[in-house]
């Protein structure tokens, strides 16, 4: 579906949104409830990559796919390397089958997990024989995806000796290796993390409790976004967010102070407004903490503006789509002055941009959801808008929400 996002006119805004559980969150949760059935969850994420992680979890089938979902692939892995006595061949979307995974199956072999690959060596599909492991030691290469060591994570209380993990390389996403450990340590399963060793101990069974999941925080970056772009003295509350997060992505609050947004936090939700314009330098950032949120920061400084460096990129290549090369292309298109390597984005100052464009999404919901905002500025093109669903069930009917008129093509 190709949708025209209409130029908003009323750029004063003041709404309340309330999004879905964290998808990363959810998903470790998810893993984390079929070892131990004693824990519930609320506010669990409604995302297409939750629905396919809980289809896995629950279904006894040979073949398991996972559509898009990181996550639940990576997670996935380690999870079916010690189901013991079942046979699983773990497969996704034909993007999912050009994502790396041999780091992770390299980690679970020299464990003594059973792994094979059914076409191409180092990307699923992967054959998966389940097997008890007792080996409690392993090295992996933490420079590619923090994904490979969250799966190792949560299944190391399960393994008869626990796990040490002894991380080589430069550590990228860490915060998504520390949200493993929070949840571990919240359900009573014992880690530390020093240097670039990890250690889980072993652990049969947890005490009866629930877990209430953060809203998602990589949702509510389009709406700073979208703050950003409005008029001073616009508003939008978010629920349901805290100021203890255990997701990176929350640095947002922090990062959006340049664009004159400020970030209260309430009980249980955040305010977000526009207290003043956007500061002219340049943004220079590093987001190797927080790779999902780099093509939301792009578009608003486009939006704005103003020029800015990023780096700490080097994952964004191996996501959904090339996303350093996507963000070339669709930027350039309408108008932008962009330059990409393998790790690293400069955008120079743009004074006009060029009305309705067709945005190409690549199969990425964060393609589609992070030119959004720029309804604020020019009616635009989205096309196969319906990516959106990976993690953001209700990311159009919010923009309606916020006033954005939305034509189906
Ligand atoms: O562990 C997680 O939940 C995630 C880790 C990050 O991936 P990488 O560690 O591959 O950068 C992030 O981009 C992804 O959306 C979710
Ligand atoms: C990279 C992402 O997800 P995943 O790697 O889990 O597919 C994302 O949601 O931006």
């Amino acid at each position: 579906m190709d949708i025209l996002l209409n130029v908003l006119e009323e750029k004063k805004i003041d709404q309340k949104i309330t999004i879905s559980g964290s998808k990363s969150e959810s998903n470790r949760l998810l893993i984390l409830q079929n070892l131990f059935p004693e824990l519930s969850i609320e506010n669990l994420s409604d995302s297409d990559d939750s629905v396919h992680m809980q289809h896995a979890l629950s279904t006894d089938d040979e073949l398991v796919n996972i559509g898009h979902a990181g996550t639940a692939m990576r997670f996935l892995t380690s999870y079916f390397s010690v189901a013991k006595g079942r046979e699983t061949v773990l497969t996704g979307s034909d993007r999912m089958q050009n994502r790396p995974i041999e780091i992770l199956v390299n980690a679970l072999r020299d464990l003594g997990a059973n792994i094979s690959y059914e076409a191409k060596e180092g990307y699923p599909p992967i054959r998966i024989k389940g097997t008890e492991i007792t080996t409690d030691k392993v090295q992996i290469n933490g420079n590619v995806s923090s994904q490979y060591i969250s799966s190792l994570l949560l299944i190391a209380c399960k393994l008869e000796n626990g796990l040490e993990i002894e991380l080589t390389g430069k550590i990228t996403s860490i915060p998504y290796i520390k949200m493993t450990l929070s949840l571990l340590s919240q359900i009573g399963i014992e880690s530390n993390f020093e240097g670039n060793i990890i250690k889980v101990y072993p652990k049969k069974s947890i005490e009866k409790q629930t877990i209430v999941v953060e809203s998602d925080w990589s949702s509510a970056s389009y709406f700073y976004s979208i703050v950003a772009l409005a008029e001073i003295g616009s508003e939008i509350q978010l629920s349901a967010y805290k100021k203890e997060s255990l997701q990176g992505d929350s640095c947002l609050a922090e990062i959006y102070k340049h664009f004159g947004v400020t970030t209260t936090f309430g009980d249980n939700f955040i305010t977000l407004k526009k207290e003043t314009e956007t500061q002219k330098e340049a943004l220079v950032i590093n987001l190797k903490n927080a790779p999902d949120i780099a093509q939301t920061i792009v578009v608003t400084c486009f939006a704005e503006s103003i020029s800015c460096s990023l780096s700490g990129l080097h994952t964004l290549k191996i996501k959904e789509t090339d996303r350093l090369v996507a963000l070339h292309d669709e930027l350039s298109k309408l108008g932008a002055n962009i330059a990409v390597t393998n790790e690293t984005l400069e955008l120079d100052i743009t004074s006009r941009i060029h009305k309705n464009i067709a945005i190409k999404t690549y199969n990425d919901h964060r393609m589609a959801m992070a030119f959004a905002p720029l309804a604020l500025r020019v009616p635009i093109q989205i096309n196969n808008a319906e990516v959106v669903t990976k993690s953001y069930q209700k990311f159009w009917e919010d923009m309606q929400q916020l006033g954005i008129k939305i034509d189906e093509l």
